[in-house]
């Protein structure tokens, strides 16, 4: 892949604008759609060199076309294939037409398709262009060849899967390998489409880097390369004071564990001094479990505005454990001219005022880093959350523009949004993330890059892709304790 265009993500309709632009540069756009069916012939061959029949099924646009070339490529390198169509072929037009032309084998309807054992298909019926249910014959064929486990290579996206959104358009195959084009699409990357897609490859077909970044936008993938410039770094003159200092409230007595678990992982990532903040009937089971995290009782806003009197107490994470109501919103209103990541009980106390929640941290640098889950993001934006037609993408950025806040939108595929249109989507998460804790653990990892002044866009992506990679070297089985030994900066 093309380093320059590894992490971006272009919607089905900027790379339709990228296809033109190329034709209009004067390029040959056949060329580029042969480029691509050859690139998924090899793919095909280099993945199933024993298929007994590789069938490809063919639709009516471009991604139909790729599959004509497809067709001819394998047919060309010996192997045995079979074509079956969407749609009559002699409709077909453009670069389309000319890659059927070009395609001397026979073919048959796609409703005549039968799957053999030892088949492998090449889907090549809807790419970037699916923009409706696909129709009945398509369904059946899907279900066909998933009951008789026919391995499946898609070309650009698994046909009936919408790229910009990542959902299932009435039907869509599962694919063991997708080869696609330039850059990925939302739908590689967003459930339930990343699962569907299965390993993704992306091809460069010869498409000007230029052209490509004239649409490319400022959603991409999560990775090192778009944080670590301000990873913040401890030198010579280091001291703890210097790195930051993150408080995290605790809840009552009976509810402590998810507070101290954020205050570690706050520790863990570099935060100088972390502070648990709790009621004065909960320090003596706080004092009881802690060693390296220091402990203050902080009953009421009285005293939590004694304590914001210190400006070095630069950092906060509110809401694991907290519990939900009014002293809940009163603390988190306090905070308002610091760096806060709001979690959890937090979250849901302001479900039936989210206004005063994002007007308080309006105005000056985003220093709010919102971490909802699914059930809680409908809480705080309950239009967002059942607008059906909005990718997860689409929903976290105006999430983040009506917040003024950096939105963590967790779930397997987290996506982090900040209010001037930055978007990153996460990929390396492992499913055992998934148990009780590990979202508390993350609110502290994001707390404790914020108190060591990486910026809340930054620190949350940061804290994001390093929970994974945590997750990932913990292995199965992870408990939220073992998540936190297992971060490395
Ligand atoms: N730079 C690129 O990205 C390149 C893209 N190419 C291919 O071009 C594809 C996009 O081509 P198109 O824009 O022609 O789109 P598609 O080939 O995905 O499909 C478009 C056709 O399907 C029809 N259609 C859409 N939804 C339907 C439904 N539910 N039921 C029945 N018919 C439906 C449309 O009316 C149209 O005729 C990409 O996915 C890719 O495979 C390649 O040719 C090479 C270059
Ligand atoms: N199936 C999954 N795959 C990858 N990551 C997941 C999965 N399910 C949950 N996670 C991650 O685990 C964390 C769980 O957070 P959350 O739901 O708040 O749990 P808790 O409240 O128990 O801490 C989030 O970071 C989320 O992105
Ligand atoms: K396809």
């Amino acid at each position: 892949m093309n380093k320059d265009c590894e992490n971006w993500l272009l919607t089905p309709a900027a790379m339709g604008r990228v296809d033109d632009a190329a034709a209009r540069s004067g390029m040959n756009s056949y060329g580029l759609m042969e480029k691509a069916g050859q690139a998924v012939s090899a793919a095909a061959l280099r993945l199933f060199p024993g298929a007994r029949r590789f069938v490809v099924l063919s639709g009516p646009g471009n991604n139909g076309g790729d599959g004509y070339v497809t067709a001819r490529a394998l047919s060309e390198a010996g192997a045995a294939v079979s074509i079956f169509r969407l749609g009559d072929p002699s409709r077909l037009k453009g670069d389309a037409a000319t890659a059927f032309a070009h395609c001397l084998l026979d073919g048959d309807d796609l409703d005549a398709y039968q799957p053999w054992a030892g088949d492998v298909v090449v889907d090549a019926i809807f790419g970037a262009g699916l923009d409706r249910p696909v129709p009945d014959t398509v369904r059946h064929v899907i279900e066909r060849v998933n009951v008789a486990s026919i391995p499946v290579i898609a070309v650009d996206l698994p046909s009936g899967l919408d790229g910009r959104t990542g959902r299932v358009l009435g039907a869509a195959f599962t694919a063991v390998h997708t080869v696609t084009f330039m850059t990925r699409k939302p739908a590689h990357v967003l459930l339930p489409g990343r699962r569907l897609c299965g390993s993704v490859e992306v091809y460069d077909i010869g498409v000007p880097m230029r052209i490509v970044a004239g649409e490319a936008g400022c959603v991409r993938v999560n990775s090192p390369s778009e944080w670590q410039y301000e990873f913040p770094s401890e030198g010579l003159e280091s001291h703890k004071f210097s790195r930051g200092h993150l408080t995290v409230f605790s809840g009552p007595a009976a509810a402590t564990g998810a507070a101290r678990l954020s205050a570690a992982a706050g520790l863990r990532i570099g935060a100088g001094l972390v502070t648990l903040a709790s009621p004065t009937a909960a320090l003596e089971t706080n004092a009881a479990q802690l060693t390296a995290v220091m402990l203050k009782a902080i009953d009421n806003p009285s005293d939590l505005a004694v304590y914001l009197d210190d400006p070095r107490h630069n950092a906060f994470v509110i809401g694991p454990g907290f519990g939900i109501g009014e002293r809940t919103r009163a603390f988190a209103l306090a905070l308002k001219d610091r760096l806060v990541v709001l979690d959890a009980d937090a979250i849901t106390s302001f479900r039936d005022e989210p206004n005063a929640l994002f007007n308080a941290f309006s105005g000056g640098d985003f220093r709010l880093v919102l971490t909802p889950h699914e059930g809680e993001f409908a809480r705080l934006f309950p239009d967002l959350a059942t607008d059906e037609r909005q990718s997860k993408i689409e929903r976290a950025l105006a999430a983040a523009v009506r917040a003024h806040a950096v939105i963590v939108y967790k779930g397997a595929d987290t996506v982090i949004a900040a209010p001037d249109g930055r978007v990153l989507v996460n990929d390396n998460a492992p499913a055992w993330l998934a148990t009780a804790g590990s979202g508390d653990v993350l609110a502290g990892m994001i707390g404790g890059l914020l108190a060591q002044g990486m910026p809340a866009f930054e620190a949350a992506a940061a804290g994001v892709f390093l929970h994974g990679k945590a997750g990932t070297a913990a292995g199965r089985g992870l408990t939220s304790e073992h998540l936190i030994t297992s971060i490395e900066r």
